[in-house]
Parts: structure tokens; C-alpha cells; sequence
């Protein structure tokens, strides 16, 4: 796989709106982004995880996350730069396919 590179303050000015309009958020203190999501029950939650784990799974690129009952916290960031990259930006893409489809 191609090196992965922390974004430039030009990319992210390219490529960050469109996720902050979703819900997407910086953190503070760790060069990663951030969201929250909310299913009808668990069943919900648990099916989107599983879509996003296979995708995940086939990019080699892997969400940090937190489940319980019908909530789903996402932490993305690539070690390999220590930061936020594109790849972060195509999961989180993903993801957002997913999401939708299963709300
Ligand atoms: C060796 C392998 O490419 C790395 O461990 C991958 C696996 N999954 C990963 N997932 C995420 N989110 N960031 C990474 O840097 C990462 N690295």
C-alpha cells in the first residue's frame, strides 16, 4: 500500500467540510477525527459495525471504536503518520454510506 501522509492544511481545507457537515469532528489533543453514532437497538448497531469491519478488514485501515446497545463512538487516525491521512477520509466515507443506509 501506498505511504500514507498527514494531510496538509490544504487538504484538510479540501476534504474535512464535507465530514464536519455529517457529524465529523477533530479532536483536540490527537491529530484524529470523531463521531458519534445512534441506531434504533443494538441489532442496528451491530449490522453497521459488521459492514464497516469487513470494509475495514479489506483497506487494512481499522476504526477505534466503542459499542454499547444501540451507540457507536469512531475514532479514526493512521499510525503510520501519526495522524490524520486520506485513508482516514475514505473510511470515514464509507462509514457514512453505511450509516445511512441503516437509519
Ligand atoms: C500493518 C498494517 O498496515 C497496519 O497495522 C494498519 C492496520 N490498521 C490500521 N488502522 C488504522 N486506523 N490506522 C493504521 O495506521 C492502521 N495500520
Amino acid at each position: 500500500m501506498l505511504l500514507a501522509h498527514r494531510l496538509s492544511a490544504e487538504e484538510r481545507d479540501q476534504l474535512l467540510p464535507n465530514l464536519r457537515a455529517v457529524g465529523w469532528n477533530e479532536l483536540e489533543g490527537r491529530d484524529a477525527i470523531f463521531k458519534q453514532f445512534h441506531f434504533k437497538d443494538f441489532n442496528r448497531a451491530f449490522g453497521f459495525m459488521t459492514r464497516v469491519a469487513l470494509q475495514a478488514e479489506k483497506l487494512d485501515h481499522h476504526p477505534e471504536w466503542f459499542n454499547v446497545y444501540n451507540k457507536v463512538h469512531i475514532t479514526l487516525s493512521t499510525h503510520e503518520c501519526a495522524g490524520l491521512s486520506e485513508r482516514d477520509i475514505n473510511l470515514a466515507s464509507f462509514i457514512e454510506q453505511v450509516a445511512v443506509s441503516m437509519t
